[in-house]
């Protein structure tokens, strides 16, 4: 038996990252930046209104002075129109202002008022004297060009892409998203639609594995269920054409356990047991590799134990920092708190105790009633958290403080 740290850094060493790509930026949210982005131009662009008003120059718009409107520039305008002594522009937020303006007047500011008029005013009336510069956004002032807009290494956000797009590009290089690809085996399991006879269950662990493939920022590739049939999973194996394969079921040791009846002994792919509970029974590796001494080219792949809550568990522990790395994250795990037990429960000995859970801001209790079991598939529903228990931990009670990896 392997602690679940061993486990862990195996998985962590052996995979990497995957190639970054070139990719818009309508379909980058989540992922890592490659390259630094920088500004093709200066933020903003050019010296531009920050209100609708007039552009004036300072020196003819004192309180009570009128101005002839000369001309009329909209947000999208080339024009640079002159403004002699006496005179001002109609000017609307984001419109270039006019070389021989120092300033703005708000609307607001004049005789006028906000009121809308289609067309310019012949003249119009100062009532609110402007500062130097008022109103007036200038080029450069938010960054100039050449800065780094973005950095490398930064997960793309929405503020983000928009800042891409406002530095001047519309596409960017980013890590892929892994592909993944989820093969729920079992001759007991059936559609969930399906009423199942004696014998039988609803397939639930690919459901569960695709949705926390998403919301890990991987993508499923495809999905498959396979009954216990060594050469239907050969067949499934065969050509994966995905960076990664995640398998639940027929890890441990019964006799119809499939996955590793077919991939224990596969060279680059181990079975071992790991200090936890759920999820005892895990294989892990690379799959295709040819020789043992041959360069790692094949895709990782994850043999996790077929109850649900070890899935969900070993999915959390082990399979989602590991397409984290493989997405350029660095920050690979959840965060991890400490909360007060709000009631007491039992731990096995010698095998860390990873249990959903309920957690508020000071309090965490197991999810499940019926305690901790692999089997407790219910449970997951009322989780948002994981309490984790060390393997020398046999009791926790009402009180004690306690490890929380949070997940929502
Ligand atoms: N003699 C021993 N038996 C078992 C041991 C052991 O050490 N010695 N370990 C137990 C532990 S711990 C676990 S965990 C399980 C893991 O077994 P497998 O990985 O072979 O999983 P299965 O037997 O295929 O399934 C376990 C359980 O989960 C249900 N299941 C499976 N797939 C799905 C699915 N896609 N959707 C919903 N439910 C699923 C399945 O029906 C079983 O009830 O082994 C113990 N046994
Ligand atoms: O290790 Mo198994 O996943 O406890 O039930």
């Amino acid at each position: 038996m392997i602690t679940v740290d061993e486990h862990r850094s195996r998985i962590q060493t052996t995979v990497s990252r995957l190639p970054a790509t070139i990719l818009s930026i309508h379909s980058a949210a989540g992922l890592v930046l490659a390259e630094d982005v920088t500004n093709r131009w200066p933020v903003p662009l050019f010296d531009n209104s920050a209100m609708d008003g007039y552009a004036v120059r300072r020196v003819d718009a004192a309180v009570g002075a009128t101005l002839k409107v000369v001309a009329d520039v909209p947000a999208g305008s080339p024009d640079d129109p002159p403004i002699g002594a006496g005179e001002a522009v109609r000017i609307m937020t984001g419109a270039p202002v006019p070389t021989d303006a120092d300033a703005i007047v708000p609307l607001e500011h004049t005789d006028l008022g906000t009121e809308i008029l289609a067309t310019p005013p012949d003249s119009v009336t100062v009532t609110v004297e402007p500062k130097p510069h008022a109103h007036i956004r200038r080029s450069g002032e938010d960054a100039p060009a050449g800065a780094v807009a973005v950095s490398a290494g930064t997960v793309l956000g929405p503020w983000q892409v928009s800042a891409i797009a406002s530095a001047g590009h519309d596409r960017v290089l980013a890590y892929r998203r892994p592909r993944v690809a989820v093969i729920s085996t079992g001759t007991e399991l059936v559609e969930p639609s399906q009423t199942p006879r004696r014998g039988q269950i609803p397939e639930s662990n690919s459901v569960l594995l695709s949705a926390a493939v998403a919301e890990a920022g991987a993508e499923v590739g495809w999905t498959a269920t396979v009954e216990d049939d060594e050469e239907a999973l050969r067949r499934t194996l065969a050509d994966p054409d995905v960076d990664a394969v995640v398998l639940t079921g027929g890890a441990s040791v019964g006799a119809f356990d499939v996955v590793k009846a077919v991939l224990n002994g596969v060279v680059g792919i181990e079975f071992t047991t790991v200090a936890m509970q759920p999820g005892k029974p895990q294989g892990f590796g690379l799959l295709g590799v040819r020789a043992p001494s041959a360069e790692r080219t094949g895709i990782p792949v994850f043999c996790l134990p077929g109850n649900p809550v070890s899935v969900a568990v070993s999915f959390e522990m082990f399979v989602r920092p590991a397409l984290r790395k493989m997405a350029g994250h660095t920050d690979l795990d959840r965060p991890r708190v400490v909360r007060r037990a709000a009631t007491g429960w039992r731990s096995r000995a010698d095998r860390v105790q990873i249990l959903p859970a309920v957690a508020d801001a000071q309090t965490v209790r197991p999810a499940s009633r019926g305690g901790s079991g692999s089997h407790l598939v219910s449970s997951l529903a009322d989780a948002s958290a994981l309490a984790i228990v060390p393997a020398d931990v046999v009791e926790i009670f009402e009180g004690d403080p306690v490890t929380v990896m949070v997940l929502s």
